[in-house]
């Protein structure tokens, strides 16, 4: 319908082409280094290619496509994924190739909170035949499971959950009950219309005693007939903001019985005759979200914000707009440093989270051998340092997308640049699996427990905040210097809101107004703790990894950044810790500008290096080719509004005006 309009070899193209031949290091050596590795790079890059050259995989871009399309190609391509596509390529979880499954997933997939909450979950609270039983019928897709915590009334406050269990020992069963529609399950992915079960939070009764939260197998669908079972009401809550493909669900219970071996039991029991039987701390319960809030963060919020820099700085290099030079040629709009402030900096975040991030995973895996042995005592620590870090990579990685976004200008706002739909993704990251603000709380909470015990009673990752603080030596730039510059104001602050909170209940204040009255610098000094750790855990990565000198440069440089970026952008506070004086922050502030200089050349080649297909990120404005307004107009062509030269609805309401207009004008004409 539309003619095509082709430059014959775009400006575009060659001023990408020019980028990467102006790149200072070699681009394959630093996507080795992302990967962990030349070998998985290769079985990464393997596995991509399995699932992009499957056709039945292939789907129309998202921006086409109406919610209801999007979540049936979903639902399609994870049935074929899950039950054709993994098994039958020894993709196996756990094994090395399952690793760089997340990269390998189409755009948009769903039952994944069934692979990634419900297979977990009974994993980590069922028994030994419990797990025999429910996994293989999950892993096959016989039983398809959601993760059914939060509630209409409460998500955060998990004591406040309302759904019941109670038991009936003549039947021995438990019946659940949503006692009020608050009471009613809300959100949880994959539960609307796909899945058959749930993993039910839901507070234990047994001869009208509570016992607080427990995980339930719920059986919510007929497996014949797909139908909810008798008492259930089941369904979508709706459009979102975002995740359109997954059936994010409602579930109301009333009398919904369940046989008393549903009841997940590995750490607690209920006997026939009613017995509850503990077996374990009832923290175990929270596992599953500790779980969730290490491993997340990486695929969900990390890959998103590499993504949208790879996007916003191949345009920003092929967007030309302006002139530096007066009388010179129009330039791109990476040479501008105030473009290069806003975007290369999201590429230290997307680096230091990345590798802060692995470093959390290898704790919590050997909390979990520690665990499995009987020993928990490094459960507040992984906690702590789990829900800061899930707090923090997320809120730094949506408000870098939002960035990214707006310095596409105009472009960033259509759905063809592929940004919106990354913020859409990323920003309930900082919602799901605890919302920020109370995790960060949860942290603090922990911190200032840990500020009035003995640098030797304390974990050795935490000991430095009771100890002295230490001196700086040379230039603040110093990666060094930097580690010490975030310590100390860890410290500080953690020291310092410990001494409001101990003075304010010596005073004889309640302790929840004690918090709430000091929850401002709480949320403080749990970010400073875990920027300490990620900026420790990136300059540690970097002093260590083996590769060449270039990339060595690069590494250092963003380390540096990253670190000078933060204190640039939160001066204010390292000032009135006392940690940095002004001459420090005109230095930062210097130092930052000459980084961004330097590592502009390699900023196309740093991207080029995170490896994603063009498929993978369905973006008009980040492809490889830089090709950017031929893809905006064929993108635009195949808008469904586009589909006939009149839209018959404008012609419709319109036209009586128009027609007016036409008698007017021709009127105007006729008379003149
Ligand atoms: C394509 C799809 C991708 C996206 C998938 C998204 C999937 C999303 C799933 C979800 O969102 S599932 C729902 C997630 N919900 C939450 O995370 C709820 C957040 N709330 C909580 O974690 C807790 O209720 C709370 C905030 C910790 C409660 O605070 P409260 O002060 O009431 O604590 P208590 O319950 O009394 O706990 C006391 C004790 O326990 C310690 N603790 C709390 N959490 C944990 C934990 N996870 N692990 C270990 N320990 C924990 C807490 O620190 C207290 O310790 P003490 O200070 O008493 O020693
Ligand atoms: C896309 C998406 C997917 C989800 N998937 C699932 C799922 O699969 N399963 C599931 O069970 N749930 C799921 N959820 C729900 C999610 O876990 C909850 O929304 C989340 O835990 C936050 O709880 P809430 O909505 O009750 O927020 P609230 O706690 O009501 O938060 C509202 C505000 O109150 C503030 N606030 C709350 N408590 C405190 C406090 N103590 N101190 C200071 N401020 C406070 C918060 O900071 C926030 O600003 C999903 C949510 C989303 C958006």
């Amino acid at each position: 319908m539309f003619s095509t309009v082709k430059d014959d070899m775009s400006i575009e193209s060659t001023l990408i082409s020019k980028e990467r031949k102006n790149a200072k290091f070699p681009v394959e050596e630093l996507t080795n280094v992302w990967d962990g590795g030349k070998e998985e790079t290769e079985l990464r890059r393997k596995i991509v290619k399995l699932f992009e050259d499957d056709p039945v995989l292939k789907s129309p871009p998202i921006c086409t496509m109406t919610r209801e399309e999007r979540f049936t190609k979903a639902t399609r391509k994870s049935a074929y994924i899950y039950r054709n596509l993994i098994p039958n390529n020894g993709l196996h979880p756990g094994s090395r190739e399952f690793e760089h499954f997340s990269r390998a997933m189409p755009i948009e997939n769903n039952l994944l909170v069934h692979m990634i909450a419900f297979i977990p979950c009974i994993k980590s609270f069922g028994s030994q035949e419990q797990v025999a039983k429910w996994l293989p019928l999950a892993l096959n897709l016989n039983i398809i499971g959601a993760y059914a915590q939060t509630e209409l009334g409460h998500g955060s406050f998990l004591r406040g959950i309302e759904t019941e269990a109670t038991f009936d020992k003549k039947t021995q069963e438990f019946v659940i009950n949503c006692p009020k529609v608050s009471s009613m399950k809300w959100w949880p992915g994959d539960m609307g219309l796909n899945a058959n079960h749930a993993l039910v939070m839901a507070n234990l009764i047994i001869d009208g005693k509570e016992y607080g939260m427990h995980a339930f197998i719920v059986q919510i669908r007929d497996l014949s007939t797909h139908m909810p079972l008798p008492g259930v009401t089941v369904g979508d809550i709706g459009s979102k903001m975002g995740f359109e493909a997954i059936d994010n669900g409602f579930l109301y219970m009333k009398n919904v019985r369940i046989p008393r071996e549903n009841l997940l039991n590995k750490n607690s029991e209920v006997k026939p005759d009613g017995t509850y039987v503990k077996k374990a701390s009832d923290r175990l319960m929270y596992g599953s979200m500790v779980n969730l809030r290490v491993n997340l963060p990486k695929s969900q919020a990390i890959d998103v914000l590499a993504k949208a820099c790879t996007i916003a700085i191949r345009y920003s290099a092929v967007r030309r707009q302006g002139l530096l030079n007066p009388g010179g040629a129009e330039v791109a709009v990476l040479d501008y440093t105030l473009q290069q402030h806003k975007l290369i900096p999201q590429l230290a975040t997307v680096y230091a989270t990345k590798f802060a991030g692995e470093g959390i995973i290898k704790k919590h895996q050997a909390f979990l051998q520690n665990m499995a042995k009987g020993n928990i005592s490094d459960l507040a620590e992984i906690h702590a340092l789990s829900a800061s870090f899930k707090a923090s990579v997320s809120e730094q990685c949506t408000e870098g997308v939002e960035v990214c976004r707006r310095a596409c200008g105009g472009h960033g706002y259509s759905q063809a640049s592929g940004l919106p739909f990354l913020l859409c993704k990323i920003t309930p990251s900082c919602t799901y699996e605890g919302e920020n603000t109370v995790l960060y709380l949860q942290t603090a909470r922990y911190l200032v427990k840990c500020a009035s015990k003995q640098a030797a009673d304390l974990p050795e990752s935490i000991a430095f905040l009771v100890q002295p603080i230490q001196d700086m030596k040379g230039s603040i730039t110093s990666l060094d210097n930097l580690i010490i510059c975030f310590k100390n104001s860890a410290a500080l602050c953690v020291q310092g809101v410990s001494k409001k909170v101990n003075e304010m209940s010596n005073k004889g204040l309640a302790m929840h107004e004690v918090w709430n009255k000091s929850s401002v610098q709480l949320v403080k000094s749990a970010k400073m703790y875990v920027m300490q750790y990620i900026i420790g855990a990136f300059v540690s990565f970097v002093t260590e990894v083996k590769c060449s000198e270039p990339i060595k440069e690069i590494l250092q440089d963003l380390c540096c950044l990253y670190g000078l970026h933060y204190i640039n952008t939160h001066s204010g506070e390292f000032l009135k810790l006392g940690v940095l004086s002004a001459h420090h922050c005109t230095l930062a502030e210097e130092t930052e500008i000459q980084l961004l200089e330097k590592l502009r050349p390699n900023a196309v080649g740093i991207v080029d290096a995170f490896d994603f297909t063009d498929s993978s990120m369905e973006s008009c404005l980040g492809a490889y080719d830089g090709n950017v307004y031929e893809r905006l107009f064929d993108m635009a062509k195949l808008s469904p509004l586009n589909k006939e030269k009149v839209h018959q609805e404008s012609y419709r309401h319109l036209r009586p005006f128009l027609l007016e207009g036409r008698d007017i004008l021709e009127g105007v004409k006729s008379k003149n």
